[in-house]
């Protein structure tokens, strides 16, 4: 028998409640947009005519390409296209609650102003205008919530950076690039940047470290205490391998069953984070709405990427896709925002969200496919039934009845939503 009643206040000791006071809002949110955006745009995946295999915002790395000459990439970015509020009404209609964006990846580029280092969009490039700064303005106006990413111990640009195979050993692919220890770095560029991204674009809700690849814990605690200075600011695992931030962050993939602590599913559409001219490898959005909600239903979050252009422009089908995702929400948001896991675990017909209402539960039944047999069945279902309608509209009510603790649903010749349709099913407590 399934109690689907969330463990009570009291039980939670001091620092669970601080702590579920700082998620409430990021775990209400369950949906938020990643942007990979950089110098990276311009080959995007192409190098002196060689498509390069992987990732594109690894270009740098894959194609071992010197410093010096990646460097020269800054002479031709001139994102004119470029419009904050664009992003930012696209990800609020997709129904995305917060954005998160490269400020610098691992190529070591700034994608905002920086004094700590001039290898930064606006000292180094035409483009004189902080796009961060911009996107923050956007974010306020559109009550959009922001984070942002920076690649805390890989920077492929400076002496004391790391690199992927620092850890074996292996010497960087730039035999120009001198090494230094990695907190010349940290101290030199890594914490002053941090710093200029927390103070200058208004107060961040999220900081995604990625990743810690060489980390030293002397080197993650120089960033962590200035970390500690917004207590309100979340942030991920994946600033210092051992601990544990305010999430994790399954990569590409969704937990099995879940995980029994704060987690966020970051996803491409395609198949690289940056923009890769070739990489057409587009998922459906149909499969990105059962994605969302099959997280939800284990009790996470996704973190949907886009790589947009050099132009500044978020690539088409990822726009398409956005829209579509967008008009599911528009309708069924409501079986997404602010619910808890499924209390059950496998359902063959779709997924399972809950609420807690006024007098009772709510259950969102996702139900990908239909039952040929026109029967929906919720197995040991152990609560009284108040109500049962279709979330899309309230007045198409569903006859029901309990087959042993199995409660079935019958369903009327009616137009489903192919990609999922929510039935509620209202409980109340047993008499
Ligand atoms: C979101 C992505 O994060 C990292 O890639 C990773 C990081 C961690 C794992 N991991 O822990 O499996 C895999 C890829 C970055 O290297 C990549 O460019 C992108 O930004």
């Amino acid at each position: 028998i399934l109690s689907c009643a969330p463990k009570n206040q009291e039980q939670k000791d001091e620092a669970t409640l601080k702590q579920d006071a700082k998620m409430e809002w990021w775990r209400d949110a369950r949906f938020g947009m990643f942007v990979h955006w950089g110098l990276y745009a311009i080959p995007a995946g192409e190098w002196k005519g060689k498509e390069i295999p992987g990732i594109s915002e690894w270009i740098m790395a894959r194609a071992e390409i010197p410093v010096k000459d990646y460097e020269k990439l800054t002479e031709e970015f001139n994102p004119v296209k470029y419009n904050a509020e664009e992003w930012v009404k696209l990800a609020k209609f997709a129904g995305m609650k917060y954005i998160v964006i490269t400020s610098k990846h691992h190529d070591g580029f700034a994608m905002f102003h920086s004094k700590a280092s001039p290898y930064n969009i606006v000292d180094a490039t035409p483009f004189d205008r902080d796009p961060l700064k911009e996107l923050a303005d956007a974010c306020e106006k559109y009550g959009i919530r922001l984070g942002f990413y920076y690649s805390q111990a890989q920077d492929w640009h400076e002496p004391g950076g790391t690199y992927y195979n620092i850890e074996q050993g292996e010497p960087h692919w730039d035999p120009d690039l001198k090494r230094e220890p990695l907190m010349n770095y940290i101290n030199g560029k890594a914490v002053p940047q941090v710093k200029e991204i927390l103070e200058n674009y208004g107060g961040l809700d999220i900081l995604w470290w990625d990743t810690p690849r060489g980390m030293t814990e002397e080197a993650a605690k120089a960033l962590q205490a200035e970390v500690d200075k917004y207590p309100e600011m979340l942030t991920n695992n994946r600033l210092y391998r051992p601990w544990p931030g305010d999430f994790s962050t399954p990569e590409q993939h969704v937990p099995p069953t879940g995980l029994d602590y704060d987690w966020e599913v970051c996803m491409t559409m395609n198949t690289s984070w940056g923009y890769k001219k070739n990489d057409d490898n587009w998922k459906s959005s149909e499969s990105l709405i059962r994605m969302l909600v099959d997280i939800a239903s284990k009790g996470g979050n996704l973190l949907l990427n886009v790589g947009p252009t050099a132009e500044g422009l978020i690539p088409e089908p990822s726009v398409e896709r956005l829209k579509e995702i967008g008009q599911w929400m528009q309708k069924n948001g409501e079986s997404v925002y602010g619910t808890s896991a499924s209390p059950f675990f496998k359902l063959p017909w779709g997924r399972c969200t809950t609420k807690e209402a006024e007098s009772g539960n709510l259950l969102y039944l996702h139900v990908f496919d239909w039952p040929r047999d026109g029967v929906l069945r919720v197995p040991g279902l152990d609560a009284r039934i108040k109500d049962v309608y279709l979330l899309t509209n309230k007045k198409q009510k569903f006859s029901y009845k309990f087959e042993g603790e199995d409660l079935l649903i019958h369903a009327p010749s009616v137009i489903f939503d192919p990609i999922n349709t929510v039935v509620v099913v209202k409980t109340g407590k047993k008499m």
